[in-house]
């Protein structure tokens, strides 16, 4: 008997070759109307769908194999007695091989196709086939991919069949494009009818955009993922390719630019979290004001403006070394410059926008969710005061707010007339971080304001920063001791706004 294949596909390359190769083999084509006709019109035999079953292709194209007598030739055990007797009893011919891709769904959907074509993008029947084959690959090779036509015709050639193996290797790779593409439609639908995804179970398909050369150290394999219908927020116009490393200190800077994004801002990002941070008149001042609040650290960092970049900002960038530098905007001739003068910088571009939702960490006991906001902003209407109030210093206050908020746990910033002035960050006890933010601040502490991302759980945090110079601290409260600290900064002649709110970053 004949082996027959049966080849359906919406993306025609490489197919004619598949069937000529497998006539030439002694194979019968088997195929869908607009794949048949393209065997037919180069002159390869085929038997259409329609013509085995006695059944038209209706309903425009939605129902074409949906058939027992293309099913049953997919999903029959060939050894099995009872189904050899179905085959039988029914005029069931077994089919060995299906070649099939899908309607371009994704395709369709990234070229911003309203509803109506979304959905007559979704295939029904190659799914199904596709799925019947890969269930039962023990006796059928199932192709979803024109790549694995020639890997597999040359195996046919060379074993006369195709192996187990690779059938099951194929059935495996069926079962990832299936479900790849389930996951598509998914977003496809959610997000053309505004839908958020639910929180329950959530469905991710994520596609390898970008293989890094390692990940956090040379040993670890790394790669970029994202969802089919997902682009990259980024744009890189010049340097190295990004490392994992920068990526994750690029995703701290667009979190800490977004914060800065109703001033003209700059932040020098190191290892997750910035090392200066300030504001200005000009692009260039704010630079420079970020740069200097810890210029040991600040060398190799990541740089996030919240402005154009031009000529008289390059320069000053241009004066040290950094990894990546990521902006809105920036003039050509202010690129030109930074390329010359650092070649390897690599100089990202963002206009807003982010992957996820969700903010997923993966751990050794789970995946962990949460939603991904910017921390609230303090609001002088909805916290209180403690002590004489500072309505002089609230800006400062504000950027400190900022400052610590993206930072890592535990956190506190010093800030003087937007200018981060110190940043104890990453302690594991908050009157260390006090400490070494004094420390950085030095006489600038003097009149400055100070954050904490969470509540003081002793007044000694307070006392440190008395001592430095602080005029008032923003924190969000919520200690048993409140009241014991509330003392002691009122004793100091510190001021303190309670915001109601924490920002870690762990
Ligand atoms: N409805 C069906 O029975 C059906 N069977 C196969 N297809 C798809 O039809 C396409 C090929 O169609 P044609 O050979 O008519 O160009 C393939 O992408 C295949 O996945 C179908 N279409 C969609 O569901």
């Amino acid at each position: 008997m004949k082996r027959r294949a049966l080849i359906s596909v919406a993306d025609k390359s490489g197919a004619l070759e598949l069937g000529q190769t497998l006539v030439a083999l002694g194979w019968e084509i088997l195929s869908s109307s607009g794949t048949a006709k393209m065997f037919r019109d180069a002159g390869v035999p085929v038997v259409e769908v329609s013509d085995l079953t006695k059944f038209p292709h209706i309903l425009g194209g939605r129902v074409k194999t949906l058939h027992p007598l293309v099913f049953g030739g997919i999903l029959a055990r060939r050894d099995l007695e009872a189904d050899v007797k179905d085959m039988q009893d029914h005029g069931i011919a077994g089919i060995d091989m299906v070649a099939v891709n899908l309607y371009p769904f994704e395709k369709t959907a990234r070229s911003g196709a309203v509803l109506d074509a979304l959905i007559e993008n979704i295939d029904i029947g190659g799914v199904a086939l596709i799925r019947a084959a890969a269930k039962n690959y023990r006796y059928v090779a199932v192709m979803t991919d024109p790549a694995d036509y020639a890997p597999v015709l040359e195996e046919l050639k060379a074993e006369g069949d195709v192996t187990l193996e690779t059938r099951r290797r194929l059935a495996l790779r069926a079962f990832d494009a299936t479900a790849r593409y389930d996951a598509t439609i998914g977003d496809g639908l959610r997000r053309e009818l505004g839908e958020k995804p639910g929180e329950d179970s959530v469905t991710l398909s994520l596609v390898r955009t970008q293989e890094l050369r390692y990940g956090e150290n040379p040993h670890q394999r790394a790669g970029v993922y994202l969802p089919p219908l997902a682009d990259s927020p980024v744009t890189q116009l010049a340097g190295k390719e990004l490392s994992y490393n920068n990526l994750l200190d690029l995703d701290a800077a667009m979190r800490a630019t977004a914060m800065l994004q109703s001033d003209v801002g700059a932040v020098v990002i190191k290892h997750t979290t910035p090392c200066g941070m300030a504001i200005g008149k000009t692009v260039a001042e704010a630079y420079d004001r970020a740069f200097a609040c810890d210029s040991l650290s600040a060398f190799g960092g990541v740089v996030g403006v919240t402005r154009h970049i031009d000529l008289e900002t390059a320069g000053a960038i241009s004066k040290h070394f950094t990894e990546v530098l990521l902006c809105p905007s920036i003039d050509d001739a202010a690129l030109k410059l930074l390329t010359e003068k650092r070649k390897n910088l690599r100089v990202m571009t963002w206009k807003g926008g982010r992957v996820f939702d969700k903010q997923m960490v993966s751990t050794w006991c789970g995946l962990l969710m949460q939603d991904d906001e910017l921390a609230p902003l303090p609001d002088q209407k909805k916290g209180h005061w403690i002590g004489a109030p500072r309505p002089d210093l609230w800006d400062d206050l504000v950027l400190a707010w900022k400052v610590a908020a993206v930072s890592k746990s535990n956190a506190v910033a010093m800030v003087k007339d937007g200018e981060a002035v110190g940043i104890g960050m990453g302690f594991c006890s908050r009157v260390f971080a006090v400490e070494f933010a004094a420390r950085q601040a030095g006489e600038r502490g003097q009149g400055a304001v100070m954050a904490s991302d969470a509540f003081f759980p002793f007044p000694d945090g307070v006392e440190k920063a008395a001592a430095a110079g602080i005029a008032a601290i923003i924190q969000p409260g919520g200690s048993v001791r409140d009241e014991e600290v509330a003392a002691r900064a009122q004793e100091l002649g510190v001021s303190m706004f309670i915001s109601g709110h924490r920002t870690f970053r762990h």
